[in-house]
């Protein structure tokens, strides 16, 4: 057993002691075992006070030394002069005193009791392994290692760890222990993310950088399609969405905050928009109340279901052309101002879907729904699509798109239904995110295991307005995709053709 016994393990007690003394049958060597064994366990006890309680073993080698050096009363002067500074600077300064002693000191406890607490913390979440050893007769418990524990956010209360599963175990077990991991050390939530086979990072979050509005980022002049910033996640990290060869379902109960991921994403995009790299088409099934104000940013943009399904086929036109352009050339698209990369931006998919009584205008959405979806990615036709319901006969390509949004949902059972299984025992609780927290989702991406916390940076009505009249695409070019009525055609010459 012990030959198979795990690799990489830091923690292992013996619960039963193997060593036995007193079997010599001499009294004199019996005696010397015993004070050497006895001297050896004194020896460990002090080096894991110091160890474990350095400050305090400090503190008692002070005062005997001043008591030896008969210096007790200069110690306590000097002791009542830094009590009293303290003092003097948390009443009269208690934020600086909060930043620069408090804050460091209870980070400083809260990391070594998770560190110290690990091995008991492990047993009591079923973590730990017990090992027997038939020929001796002991029993080791073996824990997953704890290592690198750190504070990777002071201002957010992030602590991070690296966890090294035992031998038998997986990822799954770990994270199945996140709830009780996290209350078990005071944290509003533990998460766990594989980083290799044998070993995951685990994150204890005390505070949260989630809880207040988050304000918009700066609008790059060159956006990246591959890392579009917008908003924050719980680590404290920026929350970066990929655009490019990919498609984004953005999924919430009315009021959820699915607007604010939109306009995150435009103004991420803009400098693209208006450098004419990036196209938007969008649709808005509401009579364009959630996106007429942005409308100077869209090169197209219905806002009947007509049009809408017009504005997808049309869509799925060019990204035909393209591919076909393409087949043999290129596997992957590259936006240049002659061929933009092409969003398609509808909110409110459903109504052109499911709450569409005319059966044939659905069936063409739905057609050219699961066109774009399946085939949109190489060309650089990318789908962005935002739903309140998310019941399959709502929206039947779900699983198309590789990047999900769960915003606030009504029931804990639609949060594998729009992130796929297993995402609510992963942690992404949807179901449980306040009404008071609009903008607050979790993110899962293809081919990432967990899903992530994030909230969307918020766009008030002046932003959105400041936004369409700064990056509005400029004006026809020779040569370029662009819409002329609601068509769109390759200009020549700078005129329509
Ligand atoms: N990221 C955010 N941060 C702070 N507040 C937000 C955020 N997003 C939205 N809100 C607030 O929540 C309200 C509702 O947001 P929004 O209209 O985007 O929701 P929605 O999910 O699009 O709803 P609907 O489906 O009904 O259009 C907004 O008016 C705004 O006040």
């Amino acid at each position: 057993m012990r030959g198979g016994a795990p690799r990489g393990v830091r923690f292992g007690q013996p619960v039963q002691p193997v060593m036995q003394v007193g079997k010599s049958g001499d009294g004199f060597a019996d005696l010397i075992l015993a004070a050497l064994t006895a001297a050896w366990w004194l020896l460990r006890t002090v080096a894991a006070a110091v160890w474990r309680f350095p400050v305090v073993t400090a503190g008692v080698a002070v005062v005997a030394v001043a008591y030896v050096q008969g210096e007790v009363l200069t110690l306590l002067v000097v002791v009542c002069v830094v009590v009293a500074a303290l003092l003097t600077w948390w009443l009269l300064r208690p934020a600086s005193f909060a930043r620069w002693v408090a804050g460091p000191v209870r980070r400083r406890i809260k990391r070594r009791s998770v560190h110290r607490s690990w091995p008991g913390l492990c047993e009591r979440a079923g973590l730990s392994l017990m090992e027997v050893d038939h020929r001796a007769g002991g029993r080791t418990c073996w824990t997953p290692g704890l290592s690198r524990l750190r504070w990777i956010s002071r201002e957010h209360e992030v602590l991070q760890g690296q966890v090294r599963i035992l031998a038998g175990q997986t990822v799954d077990d770990v994270s199945a222990a996140s709830e009780r991991l996290a209350s078990a050390c005071g944290a509003r939530a533990c998460r766990v993310m594989q980083t290799s086979p044998r070993s995951a990072s685990i994150t204890w979050l005390y505070g949260d950088p989630l809880a207040r509005p988050v304000a918009p980022r700066p609008v790059p002049d060159v956006p990246d399609c591959a890392a579009v910033e917008v908003g924050q996640r719980e680590d404290g990290a920026p929350w970066q969405l990929r655009v490019a060869g990919t498609h984004l379902l953005v999924v919430g109960v009315t009021g959820a905050g699915k607007g604010s991921v939109i306009w995150s994403l435009l103004a991420g995009l803009a400098g693209g928009i208006r450098s004419g790299v990036v196209q938007v088409w969008a649709v808005d099934g509401k009579a364009g109340m959630e996106l007429t104000a942005g409308r100077a940013l869209f090169s197209r943009f219905a806002t009947t279901v007509e049009d809408g399904v017009q504005l997808l086929e049309d869509a799925a036109a060019v990204m035909t052309e393209r591919a076909a352009r393409m087949a043999g050339n290129s596997r992957t698209h590259q936006p240049t101002v002659e061929e933009p990369l092409l969003l398609v931006l509808v909110d409110e998919v459903a109504l052109l879907t499911a709450y569409t009584p005319d059966r044939k205008l659905r069936e063409r959405a739905e057609k050219a729904l699961a066109a774009l979806a399946t085939q949109g990615r190489a060309p650089g036709v990318v789908l962005v699509a935002a739903l309140q319901d998310p019941r399959k006969e709502v929206l039947g390509p779900r699983n198309l798109f590789p990047t999900k949004v769960a915003m606030r949902l009504d029931e804990k059972a639609q949060v594998d239904m729009v992130l796929g299984e297993g995402a609510r025992e992963a942690g992404a609780h949807c179901h449980r995110i306040p009404e008071s927290m609009p903008g607050v989702a979790f993110v899962k991406v293809d081919g990432v295991r967990e899903p992530v916390r994030v909230r969307a940076s918020y766009y008030s009505d002046e932003d959105i307005a400041e936004l369409a009249a700064t990056y509005a695409p400029s004006t026809v070019r020779p040569g370029v995709l662009q819409v002329v009525g609601d068509m769109p055609v390759t200009v020549a010459g700078g005129e329509a053709a």
